[in-house]
This record gives structure tokens, C-alpha cells and sequence, in this order.
């Protein structure tokens, strides 16, 4: 499949997402917001990837929805359906069983910041700027809301979408929306540096694990225990199990098949 608003990459087991309509702040317009998903969607399928890196390229995450598509259309259904396109990729991403990390420089504003709170882990550059800003252009962040409330709390989520202020790397940091800050030169090797060592561990193990994670994340303490302890059942009677253990106890690196 080739793309014309996104570009994907392999390093080893690690596959590298960029939006690539750096001219229009890597906006999602309903062509790349479909490249998107398909994009996610076809690594995901693919055993070789362990994890996955989403960028911008241009120094820019992303401004959001491309506000150019708004007069596009007219009724209900028609706003509704291309929302549901645009606001997609979360569900994506919240599904997929392979690791995301994303690496923002420049500006995640809008939808730029809902992949930010929808992937597993994110890096920001040290001069980013992030907010959920459809609330100045007449709007509201509803979508990207999703992923948010699930990683801050509701005061700063609200204060987030209430005012559409702009918050540095080091707030998001303070607010657990991204894990690392780094100066904007190093944002991609921060980012592969942590695909990396999640690709380095069992896939079967880590796929299990981030399943059983969100699940459990969403149940009551003694339902969440018990998803807990079946995927750990499950995962100990992988291959990967086996060796991992047998590599720690003989001293030396393990070979995983992701069986
Ligand atoms: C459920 C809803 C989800 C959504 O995603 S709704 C979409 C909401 N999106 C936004 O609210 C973002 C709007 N953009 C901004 O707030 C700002 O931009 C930034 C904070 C991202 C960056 O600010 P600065 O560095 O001052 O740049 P600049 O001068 O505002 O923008 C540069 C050029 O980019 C265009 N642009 C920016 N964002 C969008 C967009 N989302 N859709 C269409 N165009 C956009 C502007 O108009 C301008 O263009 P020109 O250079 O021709 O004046």
C-alpha cells in the first residue's frame, strides 16, 4: 500500500508512523486520518513489528482536524460521520495489542493531542506546546476528550478543554500525559530508544500484558485481579516464558519467537 499523507518506516522490529502534511501542520484531513488507521491497522497485523513509533514530520505533531474540511458538509449524519472517521484512530490505538509510542515536537494540538493520550507511552520535545484548542475556534475537543480523561485527572482535562490554552512539555510531564521530556533534537531517539527496549522483550508477553492492562484498568479491584491472573497464567505457558527464564538463569540474552 503506498500513502500520500503518511510515511511509514522499519527498523528492525520497530515500524515508525510520521504524518506527513507538514505544509498544513500534519492536520487531519479525511485522507490522512484513513491512511492513518490503515497504517496502524497493517503493523499492528504484522508479527515482525513490536512496536510502534507515530511522529510528525516537520517539526510538528499535529494541529488537529483540518479546520478547511469544516463547510465540507452540512447535516447531522454528515458531521457525525466524518467525526467518527476523524476520531478513529483512537479506537485503533486503544485496540491494538502492539505498544505505541508517540513523539511530539512542535505543537500536538486538538486531535494532535488526543493520539498523544490515546498511545501507551509519548515523548515530548522540551519547546512543545500542547491543547485541546477547538474550544477558540467555536468547538470542542469531544473526541480527543476520550483518551484525555483516561490519563489526567478531570480538573486538568477540563481546564484542558475549557479554555484551549496551550500547556509546555514539562506540564505534561507533571500531568502524566507524556513520559519523557528531551531536547526537540532528540525526540525521534528518544522514541526508538523506548520502541526498542519494548521490542526486545516477548511479544506474546507484552501483547498479553497490554491487553490484560487496559482491561483490568477498567473493572473493579477483584475483577481486574482475576484478568490479571489469567493473562499471567496464560502468558506462563508460552514459549517466550521458557526461554526468557532459562536465558536469566544461564546468564544470557534470550532469543523470543513470540510463540
Ligand atoms: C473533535 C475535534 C477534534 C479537532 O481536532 S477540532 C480541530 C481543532 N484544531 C485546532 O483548534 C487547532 C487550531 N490551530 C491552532 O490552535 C494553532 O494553529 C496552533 C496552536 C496549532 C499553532 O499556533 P501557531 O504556531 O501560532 O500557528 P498559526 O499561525 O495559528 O497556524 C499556522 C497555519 O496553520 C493553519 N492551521 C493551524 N491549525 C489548523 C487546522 N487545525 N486546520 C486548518 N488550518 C490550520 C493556520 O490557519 C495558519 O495558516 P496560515 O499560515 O495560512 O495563516
Amino acid at each position: 500500500m503506498t500513502y500520500d499523507t503518511i510515511e511509514i518506516t522499519r527498523d528492525d522490529h520497530v515500524a515508525t508512523i510520521a504524518l506527513d502534511r507538514a505544509e498544513n501542520f500534519n492536520t487531519f484531513s479525511t485522507a490522512l486520518s484513513r491512511e492513518l488507521i490503515e497504517a496502524l491497522e497493517s503493523v499492528d497485523g504484522d508479527d515482525e513489528v513490536r512496536a510502534v513509533v507515530v511522529e510528525g514530520n516537520g517539526g510538528v505533531l499535529s494541529a488537529g482536524i483540518d479546520l478547511n474540511e469544516h463547510d465540507d458538509f452540512e447535516t447531522h449524519r454528515e458531521y457525525f460521520d466524518w467525526v467518527e472517521e476523524m476520531e478513529r484512530p483512537f479506537r485503533v490505538l486503544t485496540d491494538m495489542r502492539t505498544p505505541v509510542i508517540v513523539g511530539v515536537e512542535g505543537h500536538a494540538a486538538a486531535n494532535g493531542l488526543g493520539l498523544v493520550a490515546a498511545a501507551d507511552l509519548a515523548v515530548a520535545a522540551s519547546d512543545a506546546q500542547m491543547g485541546m484548542t477547538a474550544v477558540n475556534v467555536g468547538l470542542f475537543c469531544t473526541g480527543p476528550g476520550v483518551p484525555l480523561i483516561r490519563t489526567v485527572t478531570e480538573k486538568q482535562a477540563l481546564e484542558l478543554l475549557l479554555t484551549g490554552e496551550l500547556i509546555g512539555a514539562e506540564t505534561a510531564k507533571d500531568w502524566g500525559l507524556v513520559n519523557r521530556v528531551v531536547d526537540p533534537d532528540d525526540v525521534h531517539e528518544e522514541s526508538m530508544a523506548l520502541a526498542e527496549s519494548i521490542a526486545s522483550k516477548s511479544p506474546v508477553a507484552v501483547q498479553k500484558g497490554k491487553e490484560a492492562f487496559y482491561e483490568a484498568a477498567d473493572l473493579e479491584f477483584d475483577k481486574a485481579m482475576d484478568v490479571a491472573n489469567e493473562a499471567f497464567a496464560t502468558i506462563c505457558r508460552t514459549e517466550d516464558a521458557a526461554e526468557g527464564i532459562e536465558a536469566f538463569l544461564e546468564d544470557r540474552e534470550p532469543e523470543y519467537t513470540g510463540r
